[in-house]
């Protein structure tokens, strides 16, 4: 099949080259003319694992290639929309301006039985409004809805084993009939396997996405909660988690207490999400987001007020190690990252920051250059009155009192993500907080 992807970032760059891996022929197109010159050179424009291997593999095949020009989707018959649907400045609402921009590109270049694949997040409704534009620019295209669930981390091993598909299709039945066929060829291994595929309508597809990572953010925030009340009861949010997560109506997994959520999706979509609530004149049916996001942003600031109160009241000019900076671990993606908030907080505060994450230094120096930023954990922790564990890469996981001891001025650490045994750091003689946890 050819495809084309319009949108070459963390979730475009990856579809388009495991889409090559799986046999189609794929151009990817991006109007970031560095994004696409290191694509062009099958060099993974930022850290994602597996990226670099199928990049290259795919780029050796002969079936994937970049460009800055549209025109070059002329030969593709699905169209992949991937750009970027971030916060819009001074609002909670979605920025559409650049899939609007793509679709506006693509027009020109697309034929009758082309079909134009929405997988960006987009507020619902928008599908409707992009299917009747496509329809009436170039008679006999068409357009789904095929939101994409991919983890940054896992991106690769989730856009080629997928754990769902959905597609959101025309009500007109010979239209829907000819979308599914399309879907069904691109994603045709995946189906193979057995991968659960729902087909829906525009409406639907959309607010499956949506939904999906407003339970996702809402289930973080809930452990975050309780672990407020654990810390001031004594009792252990660890442990809680793993107590009702044996219940499988509940369920462990993004049960972690911690700093909380942040990236380029959940934090965005769950204020996306609420603005259209309220356009449509649902508001109040989305206000426990508000409440998601509350609970989400206090967290960072616990950390600050511990920070200080470790300190004996104030940050000024006391030297902070800050051990991590991207969102999560294993992406060098810093957008709206809890860690680095903290550590611009603390920066505010007049503290000497020292920096250090595995990946994500370079996005972090583009962003705050007033922090101090180093390339080892060494570096980082000498003379710091304080360590902050904010990412849990594997290497800080890893982390034990004897690695760091001699280099710190004071044995006082703060365990973000819950990661650290507190009973080794403490007979160490640590000064050692978790969030909700002894
Ligand atoms: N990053 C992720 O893990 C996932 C992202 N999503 C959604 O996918 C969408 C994209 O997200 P990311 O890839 O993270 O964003 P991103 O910011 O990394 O990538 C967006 C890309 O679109 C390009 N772009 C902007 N306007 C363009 C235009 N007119 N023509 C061609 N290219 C254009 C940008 O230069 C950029 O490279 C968002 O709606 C996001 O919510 C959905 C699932 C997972
Ligand atoms: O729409 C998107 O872009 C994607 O958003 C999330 O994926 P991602 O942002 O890559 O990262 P997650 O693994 O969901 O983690 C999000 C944040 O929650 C935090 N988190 C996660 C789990 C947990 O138990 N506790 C917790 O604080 C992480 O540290 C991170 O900051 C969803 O998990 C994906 O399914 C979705 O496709």
């Amino acid at each position: 099949m050819k495809i084309s992807v319009v949108g070459c970032g963390y979730l475009g760059a990856v579809h388009a080259a495991a889409m090559a891996e799986l046999g189609h022929t794929v151009v990817g197109v991006d109007v970031d003319e560095r994004k696409i010159e290191a694509l062009s050179e099958g060099r993974a424009p930022f850290f994602e694992p597996g990226l670099p291997e199928i990049l290259t593999s795919a780029s050796a095949s002969g079936r994937l290639r970049f460009s800055t020009d549209m025109a070059e989707v002329a030969d593709a018959t699905v169209h992949f929309i991937a750009v970027g649907t971030p916060q819009k400045p001074g609002s909670h609402s979605a920025d559409m301006t650049y899939v609007d921009a793509a679709v506006d590109a693509l027009l020109p270049h697309l034929k009758a039985g082309d079909l134009v694949v929405g997988k960006s997040t987009v507020p619902v409704g928008t599908a409707a409004r992009l299917a009747a534009t496509v329809k009436a620019a170039v008679p006999g295209a068409d357009l789904a809805w095929n939101p994409e669930f991919l983890r940054e981390g896992f991106a690769v091993k989730d856009t080629i084993s997928p754990d769902r598909l959905v597609y959101g299709i025309s009500d007109d039945a010979d239209l829907a009939a000819t979308a599914k066929a399309a879907l069904d060829e691109v994603y045709s291994k995946a189906l193979g396997e057995g991968t659960p595929l729902v087909v829906t309508d525009y409406a639907t597809a959309e607010l499956v996405k949506i939904s999906a990572n407003a339970f996702l953010a809402t289930k973080i925030s809930f452990i975050n909660a309780i672990s407020e009340i654990a810390e001031v009861a004594g009792a252990n949010v660890s442990e809680l988690a793993d107590a009702i997560g044996y219940d499988a109506r509940i369920g462990r997994r993004f049960l972690n207490a911690g700093i909380g959520f942040g990236g380029g999706c959940l934090p965005k979509d769950i204020r996306a999400f609420g603005a259209r609530a309220e356009e449509l004149g649902r508001g109040e049916a989305l206000t426990f987001l508000k409440e998601v996001d509350a609970i989400n942003l206090r967290r960072r600031q616990r950390v600050v007020d511990m920070v200080v109160e470790m300190l004996g009241g104030q940050a000024f000019d006391k030297k902070v190690a800050v051990l991590g900076l991207a969102f999560k671990p294993d992406s060098d993606d810093i957008r709206d990252s809890p860690a680095l908030d903290i550590a611009v907080q603390l920066n505010g505060l007049g503290a000497v920051v020292s920096a250090t994450d595995p990946h994500a230094i370079s996005n972090a120096k583009a962003k705050h250059p007033q922090l101090h930023f180093v390339e080892s954990v060494g570096e980082a922790v000498a003379h710091a009155e304080i360590v902050l564990l904010l990412t849990e890469w594997s290497e800080y996981r890893a982390l034990t009192p004897a690695d760091i001891e001699s280099a710190v001025a004071g044995k006082r650490i703060i365990d973000g993500r819950n990661v650290l045994s507190s009973p080794e750091w403490r007979s160490a003689g640590w000064d050692y907080r978790a969030m909700g946890r002894p």
